[in-house]
């Protein structure tokens, strides 16, 4: 059924607010209205909403420290405001840094906005990510992920190569984002006190609470920035779906039947393993389509995938041909896509979720916010009208939450604690927040930490002690940190930094689940009964003895870009070890000293088999389960460490280590003394 709001719910204008008005005729009837992709980019550029208002809007920027842009998804905020505040010499003394959420749209705005400014990714438009660095001394519009801005601000509290932080998609509020909120307001506090170079901050999205970052940014006034270049027709369906991936497969394949083969689909999914699946069924639907239907391409996309093979769906699809992209919600923000036309939205989401009462962190499927609904809608409608398939009914999108709860609110707060002390952070638990976590997982994070031997406290007081120092040094969980810091004691640094890097590249291995027989077949040879952490470690050594031969690598189901990409991220892991003078070394074939370290690095998430058969984290004492993809699903071990909790039909530990009791004992004697089994304990 269409619908016809195009766009979110009109908005509460706040007093003192700015309102940019937008006229359509103004800008696409003077200029020619021809595909974008044929339109010189100055003309596109000049046909964006925002270019209407850019006088005005340059005016408010020069004066303000602060400021909150909300503009409809695809107005131009994200591509133009930084040339606009270059062009007109605004933040000149510094850098001009936008933050995103996601690695995917800070390389591909970069892209663009290097390919608008006719210059070399690299030079003036750069990009910074973890592991990847596209930047110069030249550079002055730098996008970068919003983790990376925090990181850098480990080093340099008060932002000095910055002049202007913009910091975009304020909406989805990541954790990252939320600790950047504090961090940016403390630096430009610091720097007036200093008498140093202002740090402007403008905050953007298109849908976001305004009264509520208007208040903590000190008041700032609310830049409205009116119109949609093209407009989105919605459509929902008429009755609730209960299997939302077989309603997207039907919802496909209708488009492809009808639409042109030019107007290429994104569909909004949960995860990997869904998108693989469905990936597989339009491929084998596609081949045995009536004449007449056009050919397909599927293109997958999600986090894990190695950034080359995301880059894949901006790639237009051969002539003829239509591009479908199954994506997760890497893509549901600040991305322009060239072609999509049509979008899906399944209307769920894989989202982390902790409690701190459990301690558990875990991912599971849920619904999405009306925000992130918008979001979704935004990526059609970019360069021409478009339109977007709700796999639910208005009445179900009318019931969803506004925004998303920001993620500092449902995750585990350890990593963060730790930046935050490392950023020098006085006192942790009353830092500035946009909404402040709760204080259970405040102090739950604390716990972890002090465990981890990271922090300890005094008088009531909690400080950072040399090993959380090192610690924060790595772009990774403490627990990985602490691991590797280890590591040299069990001399198998070269084995762990192996094994950390394969876990944080995370998909290495295909599991395509038709060929289930032969995966068990391959994978056979490498499987270690010391659980999954050794197994990856197999399989990476048997990868790099063949030197990455790309025919192993289809025999044995490895993803040999992952596994390229793995190399990437154990050199640069290693590079930090070596700036903090770590002895690193291999213990060869010696496993017991690997799991020994990674028992004594992670052994917060142990679990503990039962008389019954079944597991009990031992941290929390919740019930958990051996994921089926696991080598030891078919054994019982007494004592594991894990790495992950994932939330389905029951709450599954994946990616698990064999472990001997008494090791957990060494780690931490007094809290594996109230926690294990009497007759270990
Ligand atoms: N890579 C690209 N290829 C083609 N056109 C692009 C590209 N990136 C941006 N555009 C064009 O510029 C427009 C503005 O994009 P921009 O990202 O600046 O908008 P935005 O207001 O920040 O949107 P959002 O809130 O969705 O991030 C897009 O709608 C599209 O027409």
């Amino acid at each position: 059924m269409p619908n016809d709001h195009d766009h979110p719910p009109a908005k509460k204008f706040k007093p003192g607010s700015v309102f940019f008005r937008y006229d359509k005729n103004k800008s696409g009837m003077l200029l020619p209205r021809k595909g974008n992709a044929t339109t010189p980019i100055e003309v596109q550029r000049k046909q964006l909403p925002i270019y209407q208002a850019k006088p005005q809007l340059l005016n408010q920027l020069r004066q303000l420290h602060n400021a909150i842009l909300i503009g409809e998804t695809g107005s131009g905020k994200t591509t133009q405001i930084p040339q606009y505040l270059y062009e007109a010499g605004i933040g000149r003394q510094g850098l001009i840094a936008i933050t995103q959420p996601r690695r995917v749209a800070a390389i591909s705005l970069a892209g663009r906005v290097a390919e608008e400014k006719r210059t070399q990714l690299g030079k003036l438009v750069g990009y910074t990510v973890r592991f990847e660095d596209v930047t110069s001394s030249e550079t002055k519009l730098k996008f970068m992920t919003d983790g990376m801005l925090l990181r850098e601000a480990i080093g340099d509290p008060l932002l000095l190569r910055y002049t202007v932080v913009v910091l975009d998609e304020a909406h989805e509020r990541t954790v990252h984002t939320d600790v950047l909120f504090g961090v940016v307001k403390a630096a430009q506090r610091r720097r007036r006190e200093l008498n140093k170079i202002p740090l402007k901050v403008i905050v953007m999205s298109a849908t976001m609470d305004v009264d509520l970052f208007s208040e903590y940014f000190n008041k700032s006034p609310v830049l409205y920035l009116e119109g949609r270049q093209h407009p989105i027709q919605i459509y929902y369906t008429k009755h609730p779906q209960s299997d939302y991936l077989q309603a997207a497969l039907i919802t496909i394949f209708q488009i492809h039947q009808e639409a042109p083969p030019s107007h290429d689909i994104l569909v909004f999914m949960t995860g990997q393993e869904e998108i693989e699946a469905l990936a597989r069924t339009c491929r084998d639907i596609a081949k045995h389509l009536p004449d007449g239907c056009g050919p397909m391409v599927v293109i997958p996309l999600y986090a894990s995938l190695p950034p080359a093979q995301q880059l894949r769906c901006f790639q237009p699809a051969p002539k003829g041909c239509r591009k479908v992209i199954l994506s997760t919600n890497i893509a549901e923000t600040s991305v322009t896509i060239s072609g999509i036309k049509f979008v899906i939205d399944s209307g769920m989401v894989k989202a982390k979720r902790f409690s701190p009462d459990s301690g558990l962190e875990v991912l599971a499927v849920q619904r999405v916010s009306k925000a992130q609904a918008w979001q979704r809608a935004g990526r059609a409608g970019r360069e021409e009208s478009g339109s977007c398939y709700r796999l639910y009914t208005e009445n179900e999108f009318d019931s969803l939450i506004p925004m998303t709860v920001p993620e500092i609110q449902r995750c585990n707060l350890s990593s963060v604690m730790l930046q935050l002390m490392a950023l020098g952070v006085p006192d942790v638990m009353n830092f500035d927040f946009m909404s402040k976590p709760s204080t259970e997982a405040v102090r739950s994070a604390v716990n972890h930490l002090e465990l981890l031997g990271a922090v300890e406290r005094k008088e009531g007081q909690v400080f950072l002690t040399a090993l959380g120092k090192k610690m924060a040094s790595f772009p990774l969980e403490p627990r990985y940190s602490k691991t590797i810091l280890l590591s040299p004691d069990y001399s198998c640094s070269d084995e762990i930094l192996s094994i950390v890097s394969l876990l944080s590249v995370d998909t290495v291995l295909f599991n395509p689940p038709a060929k289930r027989e032969e995966v068990l077949a391959a994978r056979k040879k490498f499987s270690s009964s010391e659980g999954d952490h050794i197994t990856l470690l197999n399989i990476y050594r048997a990868f790099k003895k063949v030197s990455g031969n790309k025919e192993w690598c289809r025999e044995n189901f490895v993803n040999s870009r992952n596994m390229g990409l793995v190399k990437d991220v154990q050199a640069q892991l290693r590079d930090i070890c070596l700036k903090l003078n770590m002895k690193l070394g291999s213990c060869g074939s010696e496993m017991g000293n690997v799991r020994r370290c990674i028992a004594h690095g992670m052994f917060v998430n142990a679990a503990e088999l039962q008389p019954d058969g079944s597991y009990l984290a031992l941290d929390t004492h919740q019930p958990v389960s051996i994921h089926p993809s696991s080598v030891l699903f078919q054994g019982k071990p007494a004592y594991v460490v894990f790495n992950e909790l994932l939330h389905t039909s029951r709450c599954y530990m994946r990616d698990l280590c064999l472990v001997d009791a008494d090791w957990l004992l060494e780690a931490a004697p007094e809290y594996f003394g109230r926690k294990l089994h009497p007759s270990k304990s």
